[in-house]
């Protein structure tokens, strides 16, 4: 478990302060995918960086496992440490050692033997998917081979949290998908918290179970990614939820298709969850006398589950249409909005 306490970092630069982190608290549960997403400049760097003090809070506490970090001196600092493994967008390899060099770096440093060094590295190395390139040097590696070798070094002394800074930015689409999928890996095997920030709303519906949306260094909105996507409440948020389902979402949609579709209702049903997996539209046409037509929308699958909206036309007897309607609202967990009634 992982407790943030009113966090904050104001820099000063050339005698103008910037709040890059405003007063965030948080829990992060022990084993969690927590995600932090926000635009560029809203702090998330320097947030996940003060979780292990690579900069030094301003004010506020955190706690790991009930120890809090923000109390520690410098030397009891660097043991716990070793508890907190980091990836980085851009690597931050040793160029000069080979890819189990890499590895064994931070075991060196604390102070691990060279056989139990050994064995724990080529077990990191069989877990990240590098077998056979232990002798490489970085140079001759892949970005997203990169990644699985600072991967493999930040789990090195078996730490309980795994903070990720951007680390798949610097990656194209199909790699970042194979790192994402070997975060997911890591996070079950071995029960690690893991905690990423990312400017990516698709790195979030993927692997993530918990998210917080940052803006202007304050947390606007956090909780389970199901929740905050399905009924984003800040601006931010909602860009963040449009950026995944396109137009799906977007109110002046609404307009567009009541132009559109001249007859009958015009509906918006609003899955969340495991609803998605009923077979709804059929189940409404089979019951009742009424045609349905598929406008347009989008479901998209989270960690915790399956989302999304589907704007549908419901023509037909009328009192049916009333019947199907009253079923959605009353028997579902499908949430209905008449956009447009029968004149
Ligand atoms: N060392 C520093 N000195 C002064 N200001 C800083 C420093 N580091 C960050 N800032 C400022 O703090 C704010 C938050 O920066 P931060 O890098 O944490 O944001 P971010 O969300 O991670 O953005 P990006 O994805 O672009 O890195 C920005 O206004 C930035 O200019």
């Amino acid at each position: 478990m992982i407790s943030i306490e009113g966090l904050r970092k104001v820099f000063t630069a050339n005698k103008t302060e910037t709040t890059a982190v405003d007063d965030v608290t948080l829990s992060i549960e022990q084993g969690d995918i927590f995600g932090v997403i926000g635009y560029s400049g809203a702090g998330k760097s320097t947030f996940v960086r003060l979780i292990n003090r690579l900069e030094e809070p301003t004010s506020g506490k955190v706690y790991i496992n009930k120890q809090e970090i923000t109390a520690l001196k410098k030397n009891e600092l660097r043991l716990a440490r070793q508890d907190i493994g980091m990836v980085f967008q851009h690597f931050n390899l040793l160029w000069s050692r080979t890819v189990e060099d890499n590895i064994a770096f931070p075991l060196e440093i604390a102070g691990v033997e060279k056989e139990e060094r050994q064995q724990r590295v080529q077990s990191l190395i069989d877990l990240v998917g590098l077998s056979g390139k232990e002798k490489t040097y970085p140079s001759q590696l892949s970005g997203g081979q990169k990644q699985r070798v600072g991967i493999a070094r930040a789990l090195a002394n078996k730490p309980s949290v795994l903070l990720c800074d951007e680390a798949t930015s610097a990656l194209d689409p199909e790699t970042t998908n194979s790192i994402l999928d070997l975060l997911v890996d890591i996070n079950k095997q071995l029960g690690i918290t893991i905690i990423l920030i990312t400017h990516e709303m698709h790195v979030i519906r993927k692997i993530c179970n918990h998210v917080a949306v940052m803006e202007n260094g304050k947390v606007v909105e956090h909780g389970n990614v199901l929740d905050v996507f399905s009924h984003p409440k800040n601006n931010v948020t909602k860009k963040f939820v449009q950026q995944l389902m396109g137009d799906a979402e977007a109110e002046n949609e609404f307009e567009h298709l009541i132009n559109t579709f001249k007859q009958g209702r015009l509906i918006r049903l609003h899955f969340v969850g495991e609803t998605t997996n009923d077979a709804l539209i059929s189940k409404l046409v089979k019951t009742y006398d009424i045609d349905i037509s598929i406008l347009q929308g989008k479901i998209t699958r989270t960690q915790a589950g399956a989302y999304g909206t589907l704007f549908i036309q419901m023509t037909g007897d009328e009192a049916e249409i009333a019947k199907a309607i009253q079923h959605v609202s009353e028997e579902t967990s499908v949430e209905l909005e008449v956009i447009r009634n029968v004149d």
